[in-house]
């Protein structure tokens, strides 16, 4: 299994830099013991052309065969125990999973229709950069949620 979040722009050092590395890093200790991998970090940018030349970066950064997965706020709103079943799930199917992040314009609807999930943080919507953090954090809380562990309370 494979887990690569693709995003549009560069994160600069700062606090969602700092809170991104914490959550992934996190995500690497807990998932190692239950078949997890390590997230990789696919950043694009497109000096024009918009976000159709965003789109073709993004498609780009998705390995052949991966499941692609969009962070859409008109997408599915899940439970965190939702999310961490979907998580399990692929990987007991083995399957490589690819999250996709848009940029200011979002993502290019031919992107978004190519979807297999598209996941929604809620109706708002944030800052493609605090996405980011939010996407990490509900990863590391799946793991625990999967490992069995007191993180998530609920
Ligand atoms: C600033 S938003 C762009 C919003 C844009 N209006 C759109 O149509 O998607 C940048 C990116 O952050 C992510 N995003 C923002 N809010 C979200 C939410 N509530 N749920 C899931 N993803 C969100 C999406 O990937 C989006 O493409």
């Amino acid at each position: 299994m494979r887990l690569t979040i693709a995003a549009v722009g560069r994160l600069r050092p700062g606090p969602e830099a700092t809170l991104l590395a914490d959550y992934l890093d996190r995500f690497a200790r807990t998932g190692r013991a239950i078949g997890l991998p390590r997230v990789s970090l696919a950043e694009v940018e497109a000096k024009s052309g918009g976000m159709a030349a965003e789109a073709a970066l993004l498609a780009r950064a998705v390995p052949a065969g991966s499941l692609l997965v969009t962070l859409d706020e008109r997408g599915e709103t899940l439970t965190s125990p939702q999310f961490a079943g979907r998580l399990g799930g692929w990987r007991d199917a083995g399957r490589d999973a690819t999250f996709v992040i848009g940029g200011a314009d979002g993502i290019a609807p031919d992107l978004r229709a190519r979807a297999d999930l598209a996941i929604s943080l809620g109706a708002m919507v944030w800052p493609h950069m605090l996405v980011r953090v939010m996407l990490a954090e509900q990863l590391y809380r799946a793991a625990t949620i999967l490992s069995g562990g007191p993180y998530h309370r609920a």
